[in-house]
C-alpha cells in the first residue's frame, strides 16, 4: 500500500495540466512522447504478463523476479508525470494509443460515420476454458464505443450505460474485428452499437450510452 500512495503524490495533475473537466479538452495525439521504444516497452510488459498468467514458479525464483521487478519499478518512479502529459492514451501510432490496460487493437478505419478495429486478447486476458474474459471484452466496446462517439460529436464522451451480449467464446491470441457506430443521437446523447466477430462468427455485441460532456464537467 506504500508504494500506491508514494505514486499518487507523484502524479497529481499540475497546475498548468491542459485539461478541463473529466477529459483533455482537446484530445491530443502524440507520436513522440515517451520516446520511439515506449510501444515495445509496452509489449514487453504485455508479453510479462502472459507469463505471469501461466506460470508457476519457484519460491526461489519468484523471489528473484520480486526483485527484478523492484529494480524496474524504482527506474519508472524517476519520471512519473501526471495523467494528461503521460504518453498512455496519446499515442495514436501504437497498438490502444499505448495504453496499457486496454486489450491491444489497431484502428483501420475511424471517424463520423464509426470505428472499425482490429483487436487480440492476450493470454492474460484469460477468462476460463482458453477464452476471454467478458470484463475484457466489455473494457475493448466502452473505449471504442467512446472514440465513436467521440469522432461524431467532435468532443469527449463519457459511458452512461454499456450493456454487452455474449453471443460466443471469444478466442484468445487471434485477430478479432470490433466495430463501433452511433446508430442515433440526440443532444449530448450518443447511442452507440458495436459488435465482435471472429472471422463471420459473432461473439458480443454492445449497446451503450455516451453523453457528450459539456466544457468543464467534471
Ligand atoms: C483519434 C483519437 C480520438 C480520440 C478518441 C478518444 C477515445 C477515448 C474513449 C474513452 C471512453 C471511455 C469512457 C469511459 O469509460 S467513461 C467512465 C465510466 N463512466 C462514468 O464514470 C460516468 C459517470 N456518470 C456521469 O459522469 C454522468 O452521469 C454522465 C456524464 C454520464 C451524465 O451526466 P450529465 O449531468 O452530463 O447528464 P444528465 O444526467 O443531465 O443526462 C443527460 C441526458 O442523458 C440521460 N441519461 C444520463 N444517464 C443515463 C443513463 N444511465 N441511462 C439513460 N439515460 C441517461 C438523461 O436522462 C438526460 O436525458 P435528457 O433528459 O436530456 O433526454
Amino acid at each position: 500500500m506504500t508504494g500506491a500512495t508514494e505514486q499518487q503524490s507523484s502524479t497529481e495533475a499540475s497546475e498548468t495540466s491542459p485539461h478541463q473537466g473529466g477529459f483533455r479538452a482537446d484530445f491530443e495525439v502524440t507520436t513522440e512522447r515517451g520516446g520511439p521504444s515506449y510501444g515495445e516497452m509496452v509489449e514487453q510488459v504485455r508479453t510479462f504478463m502472459d507469463k505471469v498468467r501461466y506460470a508457476s514458479p519457484t519460491p526461489e525464483l519468484a523471489d528473484e523476479v520480486i526483485e527484478d521487478l523492484k529494480k524496474l519499478n524504482a527506474k519508472l518512479d524517476t519520471t512519473l508525470v501526471d495523467e494528461w502529459t503521460s504518453p498512455s492514451g496519446t499515442r495514436i501510432d501504437l497498438p490502444s494509443r499505448g495504453n496499457i490496460t486496454l486489450p491491444p487493437y489497431e484502428v483501420r478505419n475511424g471517424g463520423p460515420e464509426g470505428v472499425d478495429a482490429e483487436v487480440i486478447f492476450r493470454r492474460f486476458h484469460l477468462g476460463g476454458n482458453g477464452v476471454a474474459h467478458g470484463g475484457h471484452v466489455a473494457v475493448a466496446f466502452d473505449d471504442l464505443g467512446g472514440m465513436a462517439a467521440a469522432l461524431r460529436a467532435g468532443r469527449p464522451a463519457r459511458t452512461a450505460y454499456l450493456t454487452v451480449n455474449y453471443r460466443s467464446l471469444t478466442p484468445l491470441e487471434t485477430p478479432l474485428v470490433l466495430r463501433t457506430w452511433v446508430h442515433e443521437h440526440d443532444g449530448r446523447k450518443n447511442f452507440v452499437r458495436g459488435t465482435l466477430h471472429d472471422g463471420d462468427r459473432l461473439c458480443a455485441e454492445m449497446d451503450a450510452l455516451f453523453i457528450e460532456l459539456r466544457p468543464g464537467q467534471a
